[in-house]
């Protein structure tokens, strides 16, 4: 089966420093991924860079969105394909209401939206009428970019640590939430895919994650099992990689 997206030997830099080194891997439609990392390893960098922002700049590699060549695509462009992201730290928007932007996103990309179901299932009532995410707490931030996400259904869904600020009873919510947006549509089509950043891994107890990738100073040092992954992390921290029998990559 076609992979959902493929980054072929991807490298990466911002103003003059190479962040990300001959990156290679491939989801699977309807897979999720897991990526994992320490502090400043370049995991937002990749993120952003799959999203097309402009001071990411490829030096070398391709990416590849449902068989297209997107390496060169603009963050639209990659968004009306079906390639949604959720920030780690979603910026505040003043003057724009979150319901205006929610149905502004809805009507683009997924008219079946149905935001008072949404914004309950994410209990996000209660902001619509507040500009973007100003003066939301971190855990609201987060509730209003998942509720931003499930407006636009997209059919790959990039999620930069969705836990960081997230309290255990709000993390059960969003988990929920993420479940529920790549289960729509599950019976005409196979779930969604996912590419998800986490450093404690509580996202995983809601998704069954497929596959987990360790990045290591820009480069990706061993991948396996998610769960195995965290597992390990926890009880060694990073370095297990470099010695890891895990590791697909090494020779
Ligand atoms: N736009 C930018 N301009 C300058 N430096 C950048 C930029 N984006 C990323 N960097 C640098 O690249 C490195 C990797 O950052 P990145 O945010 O990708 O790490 P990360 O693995 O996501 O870290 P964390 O786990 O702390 O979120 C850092 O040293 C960061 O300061």
């Amino acid at each position: 089966m076609q992979p959902i997206l493929e980054i072929r030997h991807l490298s990466v830099s911002v103003e003059n420093k190479l962040l990300l080194k001959d990156i290679s891997l491939s989801i699977p439609e309807g897979q999720t991924h897991v990526l994992f990392g320490p502090n400043g390893s370049g995991k937002s960098s990749l993120m952003l860079t799959l999203m097309g922002f402009p001071q990411y700049r490829i030096e070398e590699g391709q990416i590849l969105f449902k068989g297209k060549d997107i390496t060169h695509s603009s963050p639209s462009e990659r968004s009306a394909l079906g390639m949604g992201i959720a920030f780690q730290s979603p910026p505040a928007i003043k003057g724009l209401k979150l319901e205006n932007l929610v149905s502004e996103i809805a009507s683009r990309f997924y008219p079946e939206f149905v935001l008072e179901d949404a914004s309950r299932e994410l209990s996000m009532e209660s902001y619509l009428h507040r500009d973007v995410n100003h003066g939301f707490s971190g855990g609201e931030r987060k509730r209003s970019e998942i509720l931003q996400l499930s407006a636009q259904n997209p059919d790959l869904i990039l999620l930069d640590e969705p836990e960081s600020g997230v309290d255990i009873e709000n993390m059960k919510t969003i988990g929920e939430a993420i479940r529920n947006i790549l289960h729509r549509g599950a019976r005409e089509k196979r779930t969604k895919s996912a590419f998800i950043i986490t450093h404690t891994g509580y996202i995983l107890d809601y998704l069954a994650a497929d596959w987990g990738y360790v990045l290591v100073d820009g480069q990706i040092q061993c991948e396996n099992n998610p769960y195995e992954l965290l597992r390990l992390i926890e009880i060694n921290g990073f370095q297990f990689c470099e010695t890891c029998e895990l590791s697909k990559n090494k020779e």
